[in-house]
């Protein structure tokens, strides 16, 4: 029987087929594999530069384009005769001899570029790979076919220019070489650029090189696995090499920390270890993330992800409130009775006056919750001998007893009405984990705690919430799994986790599979600001982080009243539906409430049925199209939000970095269009 192995593009290029023609072609594939006398069967292409490469009817008008070799057929692609015929011309394929991996260029496309190449590496001083041997190159892995055209390139520039046209696995380790890199620190790129490890590698092999490559081709059996990879969507089935990588390794040590710019396959990745865990692990896997709207979509994706209901049913997804909740709910035997933002905003303005300290309420607040609730300080003593990281204000012994005296009044007020702030709640749930790890826990099926937890977006989590994530889960290999983006943050929440005893082993993503080109370099001047602290030890870079399509670069509106920006925006909105954008796949959002508002007004008004939401709403999703409105000065950033810089300049410069990163996260929440307005002066954010 043949061995079918389908490509990524084949998953998408029958997605995008219409409907009887898509319903053709697959029935084609299942008969296939069924080897049904009817079967399509592979018909040679005249003029191919590989022999294996063969065309297949799937409809009375597509082709998929195969590489035979023996029983194996690895699909490519589904397109139109002509098209499916000028494919497998123009293309190569072989199995990478370093790393083991199937590897596919378009060769017709490199051939047209030689010329060019030839011309500039003869006015040239010097070859860019002129330092290192033909030996070392093929111990990398260059193809012997890509390898005189290799030896032409003259500049960087040169092979930034062929970087699309050649497989990642060449790319990597000659963009090493090129920045000047040692082999050893080529082969590492390599490495990075495998799904498994390799073992001894036969590149005679096709079989065994697609079963090292499940980002670019899966086996399916039957017409049942046929149907399982092609009814779900395409990261469901081909995790990228990277993700693959790190999601489906048997076992991590310990904590697990991947961080990466926005779009780069953070939660994705993560969702496929959880699956994973839930597949092989010990136990109950708990997916934590930041909000109920991101919790949702999580539930939805793993409900896609995960279809034996028995090991779906041991992951469970919510946010650290929900946890820290149910942990105190099921101690004290009632559910904790919480504090509002406005009653606590009055008894902090209470203690200020009260105590007629010179510092503000919202000085005071942001002491107990960076300060004191972040390294859980419980008296005066461990507060008058505590750091105080990245507080701007100098406090003496004096200062600090005053300040202690007024929190004590808030959280004082706080016991006497029974209320808690959700911080507070997260640090009494970790205490009591910490005595009892797990047994608050058991009343899942099966009575076992969390043995293992996934958190999204974690940039935002505050020391309480980690502290408590710490307790949930004993701590041993694949304990936690950490995803998150320093700089999306949009707390003030800057914490390294090695601060508080997780020593994570950690991992990096670099390209955005989300956004393109235009709209990443657009926002990553948007968010300036250079590295960020947070997570990680150190700093988190931009540097590196790269988009992998192309795509138009944003729309930057200025309108001369709020009113024309609003009406602006209706018919903007209106003209992505007209086009055929559906509307859950638009996002419109504002920074403040007020704005929110109007939008909705408007929106609805115009009976345009799209999301409208504060930034934040954004906050680990993403759209199509998305809209962010009143991006202007006096709005973003919010001026109620930033401390004056005469009262803590510091506390100011972390507030501005946090909206920054605010509008930088809604920004890159788009896929293809991103549309920004303003009416009077443009915000300070805006690059010019
Ligand atoms: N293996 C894959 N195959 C196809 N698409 C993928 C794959 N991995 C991720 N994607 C797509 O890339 C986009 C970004 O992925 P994801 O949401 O996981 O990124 P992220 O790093 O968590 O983003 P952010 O931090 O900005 O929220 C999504 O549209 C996702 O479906």
């Amino acid at each position: 029987m043949p061995r079918l192995a389908i490509a990524p593009e084949v998953h998408s290029d029958l997605g995008a087929l219409a409907s009887p023609a898509r319903e053709e072609a697959v029935v084609s594939l299942r008969r296939f594999l069924r080897g049904a006398t009817s079967a399509p069967h592979p018909e040679r292409v005249r003029n191919t530069r590989d022999p294996r490469v063969a065309t297949m009817r799937l409809t009375d008008r597509h082709r998929g384009v195969v590489v035979r070799q023996r029983d194996v057929y690895w699909m490519l692609t589904v397109q139109p005769d002509a098209e499916a015929w000028s494919y497998a011309q123009r293309h190569r394929f072989a199995v990478n001899a370093a790393a083991g991996m199937a590897e596919i260029w378009d060769a017709a496309a490199l051939e047209s570029v030689e010329p060019a190449l030839r011309r500039a590496a003869g006015s040239a001083a010097r070859r860019l790979f002129a330092h290192v041997c033909d030996t070392d190159l093929l111990g990398l892995g260059i193809d012997t076919w890509l390898l005189p055209l290799v030896r032409l390139m003259a500049s960087e520039t040169a092979l930034d220019a062929v970087e699309p046209l050649i497989p990642e696995s060449q790319f990597a380790p000659l963009s090493v070489l090129a920045a000047g890199g040692s082999i050893a620190e080529a082969w590492r790129a390599l490495d990075a650029c495998a799904a498994v490890p390799a073992g001894p590698i036969d590149v005679s092999d096709l079989g065994a090189a697609l079963d090292r490559t499940p980002s670019r081709a899966v086996f399916v059996a039957d017409a049942e696995e046929l149907d399982h990879l092609l009814d779900r969507p395409q990261w469901c089935g081909f995790p990228y090499a990277v993700q693959y990588r790190i999601a489906y390794h048997d076992v991590h040590d310990g904590p697990v920390l991947v961080t990466g710019g926005a779009g780069t396959g953070k939660t994705v990745l993560a969702l496929h270890r959880a699956a994973h865990l839930a597949r092989t692990g010990g136990g109950r896997v708990l997916v934590v993330t930041f909000s109920q709207a991101t919790a949702a979509d999580l539930t939805a994706k793993l409900d896609l992800l995960v279809d034996d209901t028995r090991v779906r049913d041991r992951i469970e997804v919510g946010n650290v409130e929900r946890l820290a909740h149910r942990v105190v709910a099921e101690a004290e035997g009632r559910p904790p009775l919480l504090v509002g933002p406005p009653d606590l905003a009055s008894l902090w303005q209470e203690a200020a006056e009260l105590y007629g300290t010179t510092h503000s309420p919202a000085f005071l607040l942001r002491e107990w919750e960076q300060v004191i609730l972040a390294q859980n300080l419980c008296t005066l003593q461990e507060y008058l001998s505590a750091a105080r990281p990245g507080r701007g204000v100098d406090l003496d012994r004096g200062e600090r007893a005053e300040v202690w005296r007024a929190i004590e009044h808030v959280t004082g007020r706080l016991r006497e009405t029974g209320r808690r702030t959700l911080l507070q709640l997260a640090t009494r749930a970790s205490t009591l984990l910490g005595r009892t790890t797990g047994d608050l826990l058991d009343d899942a099926p099966g009575g076992e705690p969390y043995r293992h937890i996934v958190v999204d977006e974690a940039q935002d989590l505050h020391p309480a919430q980690w502290r408590l994530l710490r307790a949930a889960v004993p701590a041993g290999p694949d304990d936690l799994f950490i995803v998150g983006d320093p700089h999306q943050r949009v707390f003030d929440t800057r914490v390294a986790l090695s601060s508080l005893g997780v020593k994570a082993e950690t991992y990096r993503l670099t390209v955005s599979r989300r956004l393109p080109r235009e709209i990443l370099t657009w926002a990553v001047r948007l968010r300036g600001g250079g590295p960020v602290d947070g997570l990680v030890d150190g700093v988190t870079e931009l540097a590196g982080f790269r988009a992998g399509q192309e795509g138009p670069r944003p729309v930057v509106r200025e309108y001369v009243s709020p009113q024309a920006e609003l009406a602006g925006l209706v018919t903007q909105v209106g003209e992505w539906l007209a086009e055929g954008v559906p509307a859950r796949a638009v996002a419109v959002a504002a920074r403040s409430a007020g704005l929110v508002r109007d939008v909705k007004a408007a929106l609805r008004e115009a009976g345009l049925a799209v999301r409208a939401t504060p930034l934040h709403g954004l906050k680990g999703l993403e759209f199509r199209r998305v809209a962010l409105i009143g991006v202007a000065e006096g709005v973003v950033p919010a001026p109620g939000s930033l401390t004056p810089a005469e009262e803590d300049p510091t506390a100011r410069a972390h507030d501005l970095q946090r909206e920054r990163g605010l509008l930088y996260m809604a920004c890159t929440r788009a896929t293809e269009r991103l549309y920004v307005s303003y009416s009077g002066r443009a915000s300070p954010f805006l690059p010019p």
